[in-house]
């Protein structure tokens, strides 16, 4: 295994073994690679233990996860108060601040998050940093709907974005469409020094559905780092 899937699932497991106890018992799963190790651990809890616990997903990936491990299925509109939700993320700065919506599913991740007692990142080494902005160079990912594309992105770039950039599928000819039917729209701002500001600016342009700036949310994150060690943050 890689030392970078290595350090993800170190994380994962670590996260998983500390935040979800017997009193956890509706638990929000995020999205993306690192999750694929907290559904592995989950999973060797063992049925006995999980039978009596809902998992509610952040995504189709998720649902499927879920489902694949055999394990409950809940929706947010049955289960809105959740224990603890566990997701990854694609940069955390030093007060837990972190983009997300690296696989364009930070609309339902910042609904579960938000609806969780408890929210939790896991990451490897690489998505550690002072300011966000310093390592995720791809833009913070912002969903919008079709028909109001074309007039966020200038509203963007009115923010500060010179570039704001459609993201367009690997597989498929034309845009990535989210779980909810909308476009992604990554625009990156450079060093990212106030967040809050920057997430109310982004969410007040209409035909903005949600932004992947998760601020003041995180209770804990959890780094794999290269040695094998994990490092743990608390707010
Ligand atoms: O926000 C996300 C998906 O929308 C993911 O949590 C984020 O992209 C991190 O993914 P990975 O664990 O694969 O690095």
């Amino acid at each position: 295994m890689s030392s970078l899937n290595d350090a993800k699932r170190r994380a994962a497991y670590k996260a998983v073994d500390e935040n979800i106890t017997s009193e956890s018992k509706i638990i929000g799963i995020g999205s993306g690679s690192t999750v694929v190790y907290v559904i592995e651990r989950i999973l060797q809890r063992g049925n006995l233990v999980n039978k009596e616990c809902i998992f509610v997903p952040t995504s189709f990936q998720s649902r499927l996860l879920i489902i694949e491990g055999g394990l409950n299925l809940g929706d947010i509109d049955q289960y809105s108060k959740i224990d603890v939700t566990i997701d990854g993320a694609d940069e955390v700065d030093e007060n837990l601040n972190a983009i997300k919506g690296g696989g364009a599913c930070h609309l339902r991740e910042k609904v579960v998050a938000e609806a969780a007692k408890k929210f939790v990142i896991v990451a490897d080494y690489s998505k550690k940093s002072s300011t966000l902005g310093e390592k995720w160079k791809q833009g913070v990912p912002i969903e919008v709907i079709p028909f109001a594309y074309m007039l966020v992105i200038p509203s963007l770039k009115r923010l500060g974005c010179e570039n704001p950039v459609l993201r367009m599928a690997k597989s498929k000819a034309g845009p990535v469409i989210s779980d909810n039917g909308n476009l992604i729209i990554d625009a990156y701002f450079g060093l990212i020094k106030k967040p809050k500001e920057l997430l109310e600016k982004i969410k007040l342009l209409t035909g903005v559905v949600e932004v992947g700036l998760f601020v003041n949310m995180t209770k804990m994150a959890y780094f794999g780092n290269e040695d094998g060690s994990v490092d743990i943050k608390k707010i």
